[in-house]
């Protein structure tokens, strides 16, 4: 069996006085599609940002890949951003560079390949999340809002990473453009053996790519289970979530009866 690719156990965050989560536990299995739902502040983009160090819980083991990371120094901690590609909400690109200049920032930063090979890395990356070669010398500002977030998914893949995160990858786009970054979730997976773990509310998302939906409610994880299991459960914000208009319709379109 191989190791889990993100396993967290007794998971604890407060900031200030405000406790987010309180012994949140969680499996992740290598290349599975994990999507993270719960209602607004419940602290789902945080767990991500704890995975990847940028936030520190108060309790609890976070394992990627089998190595626990919440004590690893500035330089172990190098290992763990190579493992782990994120794409932050609203894509998080620099705006006075050009899409390859961003696609390239962790390609200098962390490895010591010529311009050239750079260069060549880039292009690949770029045609992998369906632009075209055309888009990596636009500025952020002259790109569509789902190109914006592919530019971000090519930025995090740029080092070759294992695990990659996508925080509200869909939101803002249209339904054309929600749908085919979908496509592109699929497709990453499949050519690169990706395990991806999606923060959303796009219930689309949720029926069309996820194998299992981890929710977060009353600061736990209630369920980690796939999509058909958690339409079962009696839970108040649940039974909202996916029982409401727009859940019925989403869940018809996916599974007309
Ligand atoms: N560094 C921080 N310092 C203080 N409070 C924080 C910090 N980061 C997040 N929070 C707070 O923690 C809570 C959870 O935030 P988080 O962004 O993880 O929620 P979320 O579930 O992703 O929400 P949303 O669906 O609205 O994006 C929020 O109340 C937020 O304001």
């Amino acid at each position: 069996m191989p190791l889990p690719a993100i396993e967290i156990t007794h998971l604890s965050t407060q900031f200030g006085k405000m406790v987010i989560h309180e012994d949140v536990n969680m499996t992740i299995q290598q290349q599975e599609i994990v999507a993270i739902i719960g209602g607004s502040g419940t602290g789902k983009s945080t767990i991500l940002r704890e995975i990847i160090l940028l936030e520190r819980p108060i309790s609890g083991s976070i394992k990627v890949l089998g190595r626990e990371v919440l004590g690893l120094s500035d330089r172990q901690a190098q290992w763990l951003r190579r493992e782990c590609g994120m794409m932050f909400q609203n894509g998080a690109l620099f705006s006075s560079l050009t899409v390859a200049e961003n696609v390239a920032i962790p390609l200098q930063e962390h490895t010591q390949l010529s311009k050239t090979t750079i260069a060549e890395l880039v292009a690949y990356k770029i045609a992998l999340v369906g632009l075209p070669p055309t888009a990596g010398n636009k500025y952020p500002s002259q790109l569509s809002g789902g190109m914006i977030k592919r530019a971000a998914v090519a930025r995090a893949l740029a080092l070759d990473p294992k695990i990659l995160f996508l925080d509200e990858p869909t939101a803002g786009l249209d339904p054309v453009g929600a749908d085919s970054l979908d496509d592109m979730i699929l497709q990453l997976r499949e050519l690169l053996g990706l395990t991806i773990v999606i923060v959303t509310h796009d219930l689309d998302t949720l029926w069309k790519v996820t194998d299992r939906i981890a929710v977060l409610a009353d600061k736990k994880v209630l369920a980690v289970e796939p999509i058909r299991d958690l339409l079962k459960i009696d839970h108040a914000w649940l039974k909202e979530y996916f029982h409401g208009v727009r859940g019925r319709v989403t869940a018809y379109a996916h599974e007309p009866v």
